[in-house]
């Protein structure tokens, strides 16, 4: 395919996403009925819808229209793109611009040129002041690729000559100890020697850098009460942790046992909490909008709302108000969220604990979405 028909067929795709359907299986359907297509046109196409996706906002106010032309449109010539050279109509190139299309200009709010939902912008504001527009901005960006080292296994050094034996680049990450960022190939990391060896695992590095804060000591017997696929499960126990993994839907943590098993450490997957069991930690990883991570969902924050902000609040606030029960008396409580929505962070960690004023809170991070990792909230709170 050439450059502009790939452009095209990302328009299509994209009015197919704008009639309702899910982005992954508007990029599936394309791919089955596009036998034609390569693997490097493929992965272009998704480039593009998901490069649009993340600046919907601005490419729709730049290029006139929410349809996937004009949606593609603003995209390119906010990028700076040559419209002329791809909207030729020749071959399958998509057809050249009207004289509208090629006239319109925008005026756009800050939010607007920042790609942010308009009720989300000010709470952004009032916890990041002037930097409110480089977190926006961040989410408009291709995330990176990271991994979590398998210390018990490798030393990060290692696995980094390793990798590079592999043709992977890769490079430690500042503030974490374990996380590595993919600077080549990154698709050949699950067929390389040191996956099959479970010498590392995929992970942010923001959720590295959480798990490195906790305060566990070798042996800790430790409780993820939202271990989902059990990230944070392996990073814990990666640290000596003497893990049990928990989910309010136990079909999420099918992936615990075999992730465990390549990383050589053992969790115990615990559908149920034991009745009067404790432990020396608790970690509530809660279910959030994941405005952090933005860039890598980017349809999730267009359908983002209010009413989903204020129920997901209950939850939050249910899951810590359950979990402490299983806190030893000298234990900690960790709340962590993939959010930027102060909200959903410290907004529910207050509510917490003026519901609960026998804890507090003895350690927050706050890690904004950069080229370092993904935004991150993290609270450490211990009985008074
Ligand atoms: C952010 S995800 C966890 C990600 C996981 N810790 C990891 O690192 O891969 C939140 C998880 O909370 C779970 N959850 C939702 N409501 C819950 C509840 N009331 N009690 C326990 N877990 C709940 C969800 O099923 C989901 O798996």
């Amino acid at each position: 395919m050439t450059p502009a028909a790939r452009v095209a067929a990302a328009i299509a795709v994209l009015d197919q996403i704008q009639n309702g359907q899910p982005a992954e299986a508007a990029l599936l359907a394309w791919s089955r009925s596009s036998r034609f297509a390569g693997s490097k046109d493929r992965a272009a196409v998704r480039d593009h819808v998901f490069d649009v996706l993340r600046t919907m906002r601005s490419s729709a106010a730049v290029g006139g229209g929410d349809t996937g032309r004009a949606l593609m449109i603003g995209y390119l010539r906010n990028e700076g793109a040559d419209l002329t050279a791809v909207f030729t109509g020749e071959g399958h190139a998509p057809a050249p611009l009207t004289d509208e299309e090629a006239a319109h200009t925008a005026d756009m709010l800050e939010q607007e040129r920042c790609d942010w939902p308009d009720w989300l912008w000010q709470p952004l504001v009032d916890v990041y002041g002037d930097d409110a527009a480089s977190v926006a901005m961040a989410q408009r960006e291709r995330a990176n690729v990271f991994i979590r080292t398998n210390s018990q296994r490798i030393s990060r050094d290692r696995l980094i000559c390793d990798l590079r034996d592999f043709e992977i680049g890769a490079e430690p990450v500042d503030g974490s100890a374990t996380a590595l960022r993919i600077l080549t190939n990154p698709r050949r990391l699950q067929q390389s020697p040191a996956w099959e060896d479970g010498l590392f695992d995929m992970q942010d590095a923001s959720s590295q850098i959480a798990i490195e804060r906790l305060p566990i000591i070798e042996g800790a017997k430790v409780l993820d009460y939202c271990a989902g696929g059990g990230g944070k499960s392996l990073g814990m126990a990666d640290r000596g942790a003497s893990v049990t993994a928990h989910d309010g839907d136990p079909a999420r943590m099918k992936d615990i046992a075999p992730r465990a098993k390549r990383a050589g450490v053992r969790i115990a997957v615990s559908p149920q909490v034991p009745k009067g069991a404790s432990f020396d930690g608790v970690l509530c990883d809660a279910p959030c909008s994941g405005s952090g991570t933005w860039r890598r969902t980017p349809d999730a924050k267009w359908k983002f709302t209010p009413a989903r902000l204020a129920a997901l609040n209950e939850i939050q606030l249910s899951i810590l108000n359950t979990a402490q029960k299983y806190v030893t008396a000298d234990g900690w409580l960790a709340y962590a969220t993939c959010s930027v929505i102060e909200a959903e962070n410290r907004g529910v960690v207050d509510q917490f604990v003026s519901q609960n004023a026998n804890w507090t809170v003895v350690d927050e991070l706050r890690l904004r979405p950069t080229a370092d990792g993904d935004g991150f909230y993290q609270a450490i709170l211990q009985r008074t």
